[in-house]
């Protein structure tokens, strides 16, 4: 069993998020003795007879929130069984552009109703955009429910509805799991809840403890952004040449054969130096220098990739979750940066736009207005090397950033990956060609 889980959570505004974080953290006993003090005192001139939970994590949000364009925050935590890195993510009005950064390499996502109002809108379109960028697991918290008097029914509608919601959305059955919670009062958040003798499955953190976890960005072949080109020149290492970065998924070993892209110039990695010392080996996430044997023509922007090499092209399919108060309409031009490499793009067409309500779509619209996902396609002013989606989630997303203010204007996945849900009855749950159809969207990937 993988000892460690990367979640996602998402909610709409006052369903009890913060709280059931603060819950999380304050009841695995992750939170420093000096924090919790405040948080004691905190609530204390509040006039509160509980401690506040929710201070633990919006204390710190709200300083984030100024300037701050893309705002999630990793927190970590962990159980005797595993560690935990939360992809924090605020419940305002930006929820889509959160949940997608949020999200993008969760292997569960943790959505939060409230129990008086069950599953809404936002729940709807935070499980699709969740199966949209491969999630593979969902838990539904359905929060409050110390609100609605502890009461089963209430809960196994809740239940039942957000079921057939995500079933249709591609999850296969026991991918999903519904646990009742009061993240305030802490009824099966960590401890299991007397309040609530007919529920039998796990806790919120026992799940979190025990779900299998999908395929790791580790296993993916290996993909290396440059970004920055080291050549000291200093008299000690007159040939010195490094190309720094961040490892983006995979493995990588000294002796490796690699290809330098989009140039398709092949090399041997020589040697791999951090600031520790060399290594023999560097995996996704560590932020190491590569040397190479051969003297090549290598830029920022460029990629060094192992094992099944990207596709290199300047046209290509996305879908894109767009997140700009300004539509996207035909023939837009904009940035795409992906990876370590901002491009010169135009957006040359728009073929379909998803409603995540009805779970169907539309062909050839006009356009996609704020939180709006459809497929599209770039056309790049240089040739890119990129992996669809489904296959790397890592090297698979770009933004779309305008060339005019350098905002963030919308998230994209390489290739196709939404479903083709035409004709399916959201409350009927799905017909059995989506369920096929979107399969391929929560499957793990390589
Ligand atoms: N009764 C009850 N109240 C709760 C529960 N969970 C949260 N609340 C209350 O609901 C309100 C909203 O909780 P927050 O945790 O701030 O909500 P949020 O979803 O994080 O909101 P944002 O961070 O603003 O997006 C607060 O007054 C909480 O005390 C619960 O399980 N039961």
């Amino acid at each position: 069993m993988s000892d460690l889980l990367r979640l996602a959570t998402a909610g709409s505004v006052d369903d009890g998020k913060s709280t059931l974080v603060g819950r999380l953290l304050y009841d695995t006993k992750s939170v420093l003795a000096d924090t919790l003090d405040a948080v004691h005192r905190a609530s204390a001139d509040r006039g509160l007879a509980t401690p506040d939970l929710s201070l633990l994590v919006d204390g710190l949000r709200s300083e984030r929130e100024q300037g701050i364009t893309i705002d999630v925050a990793y927190r970590y935590f962990a159980t005797p069984k595993r560690s935990f890195v939360l992809a924090d993510t605020p419940g305002h009005v930006q929820y889509t552009r959160n949940t997608v950064t949020g999200a993008s390499t969760a292997q569960l996502g943790v959505l939060l109703v409230d129990a008086r109002k069950g599953v809404v809108e936002q729940t709807r379109r935070h499980a699709a955009v969740l199966a949209l960028l491969g999630v593979p697991r969902l838990v539904l918290a359905v929060n409050k429910i110390d609100l609605v008097d502890y009461d089963e029914v209430t809960f196994a509608r809740i239940a039942k509805e957000f079921t057939a919601h995500a079933t249709a959305l591609g999850f296969v059955e026991d991918t999903v799991v519904e646990i009742p919670v009061s993240a305030l009062a802490g009824d099966n958040v960590v401890e299991r809840s007397t309040n609530t003798p007919w529920y039998s499955g796990p806790t919120l953190l026992e799940h979190l403890e025990t779900v299998p976890v999908d395929a790791d960005p580790h296993d993916a072949p290996f993909r290396f952004p440059v970004q920055h080109v080291i050549r000291p020149r200093t008299a000690e290492h007159p040939d010195y040449r490094g190309y720094a970065g961040q490892v983006a998924a995979g493995t990588v070993r000294v002796g490796d054969a690699v290809a330098v892209l989009p140039t398709g110039l092949s090399s041997t990695v020589a040697g791999i130096d951090t600031a520790d010392g060399p290594l023999d080996e560097a995996a996704a996430g560590q932020s190491v220098t590569l040397l190479l044997e051969h003297d090549l023509d290598i830029s920022r922007g460029d990629l060094v990739a192992g094992g099944e090499p990207p596709r290199v092209t300047d046209e290509f399919e996305a879908t894109v979750c767009w997140l700009a108060e300004k539509a996207l309409t035909p023939g837009a031009r904009v940035l795409v940066k992906h990876g370590t490499r901002t491009v010169q793009a135009i957006v040359t067409e728009l073929r379909n736009r998803f409603d995540e309500q009805r779970l169907s779509s539309t062909d050839s619209p006009d356009s996609l207005v704020l939180n709006e996902i459809g497929q599209v396609v770039v056309r790049t002013a240089e040739p890119v090397p990129v992996d669809d989606y489904t296959h790397n989630r890592r090297t698979g997303a770009f933004l779309v950033i305008d060339a005019a203010d350098g905002s963030t204007l919308a998230a994209g996945l390489v290739g196709a990956p939404l479903p083709v849900l035409d004709g399916v009855d959201a409350d009927a749950g799905g017909g059995s060609s989506a369920q096929t159809d979107s399969h391929a969207l929560v499957s793990p990937g390589p």
